[in-house]
C-alpha cells in the first residue's frame, strides 16, 4: 500500500497549508516569531495502529511538544479497557475534554504540539477541532494491527478490544483537515511522510 491513501484532495491541501503555517513560523518549536498561530497535530486511529510511535517520532523530528492522550484518560476508563470492555460515548466525552483543553492551551500559548488520541468518531473530532488542528490518521488493516497488539507487552489495552475499535472508527472525511498515513511501513517511513506531506521543518540532530 502506498503511504498516501484516500485523503480528500481538499482535506490534504488544507492540512498541509495549516501545518505549513506552523513550519514557517517555528520549525524549532516556538510559534510566535513570525506572528503565525501555533499548530497542533492530533495523531489518531484505532488502538495499536502505531499512533504513539509515529507521533513521538514526528514531535522529536520537528521539536514540538508531545503528549500521550492515553495518559489523559480518567482511571475508570483505563480500568474498563483493561477489563476488556469498550468505552462508551459517555466514557469518552470527559477524556476528550481533557485532550481538547491540552490542544487549546497549546494553541492559545502559541506552542506547537503533537498529541495522540484515537478520536475514532467524527463527533469526537468535533470536540478537538479548532483552527490550527490537523488530524493525522494512522490507518492499517485489522490483521496487521492485531499482530502488533498481540506482540505488545505492558499496555492496558487488550487485543480483544480491536474489533470494537475498528467498528467504531469513522475515518476523517474530505472536509476535515487531515492526512492519512498507511500503517504498514516502518515508523521512520511513516513519520517522514507526515513531515513531508505537512511541509514541516525538521530540527538538526544534536
Ligand atoms: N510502523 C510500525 N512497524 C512495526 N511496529 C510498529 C509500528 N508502529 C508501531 N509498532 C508497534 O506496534 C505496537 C503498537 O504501536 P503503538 O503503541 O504506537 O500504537 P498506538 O496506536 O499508540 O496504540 P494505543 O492507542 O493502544 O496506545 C507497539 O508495540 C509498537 O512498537
Ligand atoms: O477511544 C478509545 O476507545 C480509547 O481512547 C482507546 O482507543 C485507547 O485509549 C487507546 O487506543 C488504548 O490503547
Amino acid at each position: 500500500m502506498s503511504g498516501a491513501v484516500d485523503d480528500g484532495a481538499a482535506a490534504a491541501a488544507a492540512a498541509a497549508a495549516a501545518a505549513a503555517g506552523a513550519a514557517g513560523a517555528a520549525g524549532a518549536g516556538g510559534a510566535g516569531a513570525a506572528g503565525l498561530d501555533a499548530r497542533v497535530l492530533v495523531v489518531m486511529g484505532v488502538s495499536g495502529s502505531g499512533k504513539s510511535t509515529v507521533a513521538a517520532m514526528v514531535a522529536e523530528q520537528v521539536g514540538w511538544e508531545f503528549a500521550e492522550g492515553d495518559a489523559m484518560h480518567p482511571p475508570a476508563n483505563v480500568d474498563k479497557m483493561h477489563a476488556g470492555t469498550p468505552l462508551t460515548d459517555e466514557d469518552r466525552w470527559p477524556w476528550l475534554d481533557v485532550v481538547a483543553a491540552w490542544i487549546r492551551g497549546h494553541l492559545d500559548a502559541g506552542t506547537n504540539g503533537v498529541v495522540t488520541c484515537s478520536a475514532l468518531k467524527r463527533s469526537y473530532r468535533d470536540v478537538l477541532r479548532a483552527p490550527g488542528v490537523v488530524f493525522v490518521h494512522v490507518a492499517g488493516d485489522g490483521a496487521l494491527i492485531e499482530q502488533r497488539m498481540s506482540q505488545r507487552s505492558g499496555h492496558f489495552m487488550p487485543t480483544s478490544l480491536l474489533k470494537s475499535q475498528l467498528a467504531t472508527l469513522e475515518p476523517p472525511q474530505p472536509d476535515e483537515a487531515h492526512v492519512t498515513i498507511a500503517a504498514d511501513r516502518t515508523p521512520e517511513a511513516e513519520s517522514a511522510e507526515v513531515v513531508e506531506r505537512l511541509g514541516l521543518v525538521t530540527i538538526p540532530r544534536a
